[in-house]
C-alpha cells in the first residue's frame, strides 16, 4: 500500500481548470519531487492533498483511506505540512513551536506532558538545534525557522511531510543544510516527503545520495513527465516545462562516487 495515492485529480477555481488528470503515488522512504514554472499548479495540488480545498470524488489517498474520511486529528498524524514561511507575531519559544506538532496527541484541553516535551528535545536533537529550544521564533534566521518547522513536522510523528519550497529565500550554506537533512530523514528515519521545488538540481542531489526519488514535472496544470530525475530531467523536458535553454553536466560526486548531474542555463 502506498503511503500517498492521487489518482485522476482536477480541480477548478471558479472556472479556471488548475489541476489536470493528476497521477501519483508515494510509498515508504520515498521523495517525489514537483517541479514546474509558477503558476502551474504546485500549491494548489499540495493544498488538494493536504484537504485545505475540498474534494468531492475518490481522488486522494493517505495510508488507503479516502481523504475526506479521515478527520482533522488522524489526518494530522498521517502527513505534516512544512510551509514556505512562516510567520509568527506572538514571541514564543521554539519550544513552544515545536509542541505545537503534538497537538492531535493532546485531549481536548490537555497540556503537553512530560513524554511531548521529550519528543520536541529529541527532534531538536536530531536537527542539531537543540540549542535553540529557548529562542524566541521570530527572531530567528530565515534557515533556523525553517529547520523549526521540519522539527514541528517531526514531533508530529506523521509518515509522510509535505514541504512547499522548503530552501525558498534561503542562502548556498542553509540550503545544503536543509537539503542534507532531508535526505537523513528519508535514508536514516525512513520518512516520506512529498516536496515542490524551483530546483531541479535538488532531485539530482537526493538522487547521487541514493534517496529513493522521483520528480513530477508540471506545466498548465498537467504533469507532463514523470521518472527517476536522472531519467527524466534534460534539456528538451527543461525545454518544454520552462521555455529555457540548459546544458546538463554530468561528473563525479567526490563525496558519493557516483556520477551527480546537474543542469545549469545557457543564457542567450
Ligand atoms: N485562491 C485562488 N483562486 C483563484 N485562482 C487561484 C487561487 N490560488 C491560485 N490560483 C491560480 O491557480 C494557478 C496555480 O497557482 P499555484 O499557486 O497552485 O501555482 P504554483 O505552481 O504553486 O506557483 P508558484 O511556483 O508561483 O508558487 C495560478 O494561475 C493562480 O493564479
Amino acid at each position: 500500500m502506498q503511503l500517498l495515492e492521487v489518482n485522476d485529480l482536477s480541480f477548478t477555481y471558479g472556472n479556471h481548470e488548475v489541476l489536470k488528470n493528476i497521477d501519483l503515488s508515494i510509498g515508504a522512504g520515498e521523495v517525489l519531487c514537483i517541479l514546474g514554472p509558477n503558476g502551474c499548479g504546485k500549491t494548489t495540488l499540495l493544498d488538494c492533498i493536504l484537504g485545505v480545498h475540498r474534494l468531492a470524488g475518490l481522488q486522494v489517498y493517505l495510508n488507503g483511506q479516502l481523504l475526506q474520511n479521515i478527520n482533522v486529528k488522524e489526518k494530522a498524524k498521517l502527513v505534516s505540512y512544512i510551509p514556505q514561511k512562516h510567520k509568527e507575531s506572538f514571541p514564543y519559544r521554539v519550544k513552544e513551536i515545536v509542541v505545537m506538532g503534538r497537538a492531535p496527541y493532546i485531549s481536548g484541553f490537555g497540556a503537553p506532558k512530560k513524554e511531548d516535551q521529550e519528543i520536541v528535545y529529541n527532534v531538536l536533537k536530531s536537527l542539531n538545534i537543540e540549542a535553540f529550544a529557548e529562542k524566541i521564533y521570530s527572531r530567528l534566521s530565515g534557515g533556523e525557522a525553517q529547520l523549526v518547522m521540519i522539527a514541528r513536522a517531526l514531533a508530529q510523528e506523521t509518515d509522510l511531510l509535505v514541504m512547499d519550497e522548503p530552501t525558498a529565500a534561503l542562502d548556498f550554506k542553509n540550503e545544503g543544510i536543509i537539503l542534507s537533512n532531508i535526505i537523513k530523514l528519508v535514508k536514516d528515519q525512513n520518512k516520506s516527503i512529498l516536496m515542490a521545488t524551483h530546483f531541479p538540481n535538488h532531485a539530482f542531489q537526493l538522487e547521487s545520495y541514493g534517496v529513493s526519488v522521483k520528480v513530477a514535472m508540471m506545466k498548465d496544470g498537467e504533469i507532463k513527465y514523470y521518472g527517476k530525475p536522472s531519467e527524466v530531467i534534460n534539456e528538451k523536458t527543461i525545454q518544454d516545462i520552462y521555455g529555457v535553454k540548459t546544458q546538463i553536466i554530468r561528473y563525479n560526486n567526490k563525496k558519493t562516487k557516483v556520477v551527480q548531474h546537474s543542469i545549469v542555463s545557457t543564457l542567450e
